[in-house]
C-alpha cells in the first residue's frame, strides 16, 4: 500500500537505508529546528514574510502530494479570521494567559481547548437587528 507522506520506495540517504513505507517528513521538527530559525519557539510570523529557497513555512506540505486545498484554505482562513476580528470584540474568560500547550495529533490541537468571550461590535448592529 502506498501511504501519502511516506517513503514510496527503498532508498539510501546519507548512508542510512530507508525501507519503503517507513519514514515520514517531520515538518513539526523542521519548523522548530534551532539550526534553521532564530528563537524557533517564539511566535514571529514576520520571519516568513521574505520567502527564499532555503527557508519557508510548510503548513500545506510540498511536492506532488501537497495539499489540494491550499489556495482555498489560505483565502478562507484570512477571510474568516478578519471577519471574526472585525465583527467581534474578544476577551479571555479570566485573568490567566491562554495556555498554548500543544496536544499530540496530526493537526496539532491545543492541549487545553480555547474558551473565549466575544461581543458583537457596532458594525454588526444592522446585521443582528435585521435577523430578528
Ligand atoms: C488550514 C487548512 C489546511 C491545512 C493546514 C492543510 C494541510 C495539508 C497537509 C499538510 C497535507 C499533506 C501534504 C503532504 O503530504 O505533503 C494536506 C493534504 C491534502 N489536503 Fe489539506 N490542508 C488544509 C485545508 C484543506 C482543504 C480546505 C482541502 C479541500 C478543500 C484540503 C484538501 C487536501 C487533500 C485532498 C490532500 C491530499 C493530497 C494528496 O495526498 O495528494 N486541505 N493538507
Amino acid at each position: 500500500m502506498l501511504l501519502p507522506h511516506y517513503s514510496s520506495e527503498d532508498c539510501t540517504i546519507e548512508g542510512y537505508d530507508i525501507p519503503h513505507d517507513t519514514i515520514m517528513v517531520n515538518v513539526w521538527a523542521i519548523h522548530r529546528d534551532p539550526k534553521l530559525w532564530d528563537d524557533p519557539l517564539s511566535f514571529k510570523p514576520e520571519r516568513f514574510e521574505r520567502i527564499n529557497d532555503e527557508k519557508y513555512l510548510m503548513p500545506f506540505g510540498l511536492g506532488r502530494r501537497a495539499c489540494l486545498g491550499h489556495g482555498l484554505a489560505q483565502r478562507v482562513l484570512g477571510l474568516t479570521l478578519g471577519s471574526l476580528i472585525e465583527c467581534f470584540e474578544w476577551k479571555r474568560i479570566g485573568e490567566e494567559n491562554i495556555d498554548m500547550t500543544e496536544s499530540k495529533a496530526t493537526a496539532m490541537p491545543k492541549f487545553v481547548p480555547l474558551e473565549a468571550m466575544c461581543k458583537a461590535r457596532p458594525i454588526m448592529n444592522s446585521i443582528l437587528l435585521k435577523a430578528h
